[in-house]
């Protein structure tokens, strides 16, 4: 395969804090709206209440985000407003930078972040493509939906806040991994891109490269490894991705891998803008995102070991 042709990547998604802001209060003032105009006809007006103030916090919580990245940025040794709150704590410094650890390891700290429906090869790739960092001789770590909620994220549900907690909390950690040199593989469903863009904004200009797999529904739950398919259109499930929950496809983004090609099951048909690349084997895959790291100075020396991905 011609790598290089396949990796129609590009490096044009960075979302200016003004994109971001302006976009996450536009998706949070519509969601807000909807609640406030429902409390109207909600006369005891409890519930919305209750759900416009868990509104509040996470707009509350975008907007610093967005201005600027403040833990990474702030180090003048005063106690910080976090989310609008005085808070008695003060940024303590070290002297190894993370321009030190980048040397030591000879790489660049980012995050890839893995994007797409149930049963679309999410956590396939993140597999492959850290067996194929390793092989180079990079260091990566992959967080995984599935394997986050068994321990981290294990007290949230699949209902839209605890999905938006899920993808925040991930997020911040794989912005401490990123601090530390590694290349952190996040590969979540991750089904609004309000909570994706406040993942990105976390992260400096360029170190967040989103990757969505361009796998219609139908293939998925053709594929269905695990049955959950099944039992969330036997209604054993409710509120499953892509079943009776939305998933929003990214609109421009790093990397799109249409990985659709299984026997007998038709190709994709994609809603983003970002060029795509269709591929079948695990190895391709990750040879598309190691092509885009390599591209763009995250794997500074090239070992001399294998660049088999297995
Ligand atoms: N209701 C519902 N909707 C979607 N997915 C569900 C649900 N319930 C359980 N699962 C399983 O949880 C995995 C997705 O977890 P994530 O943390 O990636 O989801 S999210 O980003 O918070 O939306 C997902 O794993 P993947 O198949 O690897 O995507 C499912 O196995
Ligand atoms: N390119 C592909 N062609 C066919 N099957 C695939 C491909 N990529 C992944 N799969 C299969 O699809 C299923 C779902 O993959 P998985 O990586 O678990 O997806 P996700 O993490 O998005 O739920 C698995 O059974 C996997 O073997």
């Amino acid at each position: 395969m011609d790598v290089a042709a396949m990796a129609r990547c590009v490096g044009r998604c960075y979302v200016s804090p003004a994109f971001g802001e302006s976009e996450s209060h536009r998706l949070s003032e519509r969601r807000f709206l909807k609640l406030s105009s429902s409390t109207n006809s909600d006369p005891a007006g409890s519930k919305s209440l209750k759900l416009r103030g868990k509104i509040h916090r996470r707009m509350s919580y975008f907007r610093p985000i967005m201005a600027k990245d403040e833990s990474i940025s702030s180090r003048s040794g005063e106690t910080k407003q976090i989310n609008g709150k005085q808070k008695n704590i003060v940024w303590h410094d070290c002297p190894v930078t993370k321009s030190d650890r980048q040397e030591l390891i000879k790489q660049k700290g980012c995050v890839i972040w893995i994007t797409g429906l149930s049963g679309s090869g999410k956590s396939s790739l993140a597999c492959a493509l850290s067996r194929a960092l390793h092989n180079r001789g990079k260091l990566s770590y992959i967080l995984d939906g599935d394997n986050v909620r068994h321990g981290l994220n294990s007290d949230l549900s699949f209902e839209a806040d605890d999905r938006a907690e899920n993808i925040r909390r991930v997020g911040e950690v794989a912005k401490l991994f990123a601090d530390s040199g590694i290349i952190c593989i996040a590969s979540l469903i991750s089904p609004y891109r309000i909570e994706r863009a406040a993942c990105r904004a976390l992260l400096p200009q360029g170190d967040f490269i989103e990757v969505f797999m361009d796998v219609p529904l139908h293939v998925c739950e053709a594929r269905d490894p695990k049955g959950l398919y099944k039992r969330a259109r036997a209604g054993k499930i409710k509120g499953f991705t892509g079943v009776d929950d939305p998933y929003e496809a990214p609109l421009d983004c790093e990397i799109v891998i249409q990985n659709s090609r299984d026997k007998g099951l038709s190709s994709s048909s994609s809603s983003s803008s970002s060029p795509s690349s269709s591929s079948s084997s695990l190895c391709e895959m990750a040879d598309i995102v190691v092509s885009y790291l390599d591209q763009n100075g995250y794997l500074k020396k090239h070992s001399t070991k294998s660049r088999n991905c297995m």
